[in-house]
């Protein structure tokens, strides 16, 4: 089967900023996938690639096996930006009509109207809507061409809870007709509940990739730190909880699944240690440890 979306060692440099490393990524048809990543991660330049609006320094980017123009003129892609303008003065309606026009076998405006829930607002003018109204419009505009892949940047952004909660329920259903989407956001809980796929990205790159269970399993660890004191950092690994082992100059730091029994194991395993620290990882820190992961799980599976 071709798959949805193929990206083959992509990069994109902006002057000496990379932006994107190397993003090697399958997602086939159906899959209803999550880009996670905080701020400056890279989700908006792999969407943006993806879409065509921005060319690849290095790498191939394919949407339904031909490449993303091709892709979007055919009506097969269908985007959700952020921060999208308007055309100033026109109606729901007028967008939507507007964005039936672009396409080869658009939607009927009825049907667009109402999965995007804008039929009793199809008269209002775009600049007098709410945030979150806005966003249906935008995702309106992205459903008009009927398209296989929905591409989403951030679509929740300027929604209240309620409004996001109706916003992922359409989002569903149009999804269950056999449909890929793909959206962007920095919300691990958003990604976790209407993705059946996270992928995480840090730096350009892809940290990790997998269920949202798998991902907050791996994000919801503690860091147990301490001073080596002069002891050595053998058999640390070993510690019960510990998935992860990082030594920073003097200071070790210890990815613990279960921080208790770690610190248990720690104080009765006679060793020295000094200035003992647990944290919680916040979803940055947590980031921020899965970015190093190669490094720790290579020093955590010597164990
Ligand atoms: N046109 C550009 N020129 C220069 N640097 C850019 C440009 N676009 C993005 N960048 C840089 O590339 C990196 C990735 O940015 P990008 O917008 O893709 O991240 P993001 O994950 O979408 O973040 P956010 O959640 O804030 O939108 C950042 O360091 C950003 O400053």
């Amino acid at each position: 089967m071709t798959d949805a979306l193929k990206l083959t060692g992509v990069t994109k440099d902006f002057g000496s900023v990379r932006a994107v490393d190397g993003i090697d990524l399958s997602i086939a048809p159906g899959e209803t996938v999550a880009l996670l990543g905080p701020n400056g991660a890279g989700k908006s330049t792999t969407i943006n690639m993806m879409l065509g609006l921005l060319e690849p320094s290095a790498g191939t980017v394919e949407v339904f096996g031909t490449n993303p123009h091709k892709a979007v003129r055919a009506g097969r892609i269908g985007a959700m930006l952020q921060d999208a303008g308007f055309v100033p003065n026109a109606t729901v309606r007028e967008l939507v009509e507007l964005a039936r026009s672009i396409y080869p076998k658009p939607l009927p405006t009825g049907q667009i109207l109402q999965t995007a829930d804008l039929t009793d607002i199809a008269n209002r003018r775009l600049d007098k809507l709410s945030g979150g109204q806005a966003q249906r419009a935008r995702f309106a505009f992205a459903l008009a061409g009927n398209p296989d892949l929905l591409v989403l940047d951030e679509p929740t952004s300027a929604m209240d809870v309620a409004s996001r909660q109706a916003f992922w329920a359409t989002m569903r259903s149009y999804a269950e007709g056999g449909r890929t989407v793909l959206f962007a956001t920095h919300y691990l809980a958003e990604a976790d509940d209407f993705a059946d796929r996270v992928i995480v990205v840090a730096g350009g790159r892809i940290i990790a990739d997998g269920s949202g269970a798998q991902i907050k399993k791996a994000v919801s660890g503690r860091t147990v730190s301490f001073d080596l004191d002069g002891d050595g950092t053998v058999g640390l690994d070993r510690f019960p909880g510990v998935t992860a082992v990082d030594i920073r100059g003097d200071r070790a730091l210890l990815r613990s699944d279960d921080s208790d029994a770690t610190v248990r194991a720690l104080v009765t395993s006679g060793r020295a240690f000094a200035n003992l620290e647990v944290a919680g990882a916040g979803l940055e820190e947590a980031f921020l440890a899965l970015t190093s992961n190669d490094h720790l799980t290579s020093t955590a599976s010597e164990a």
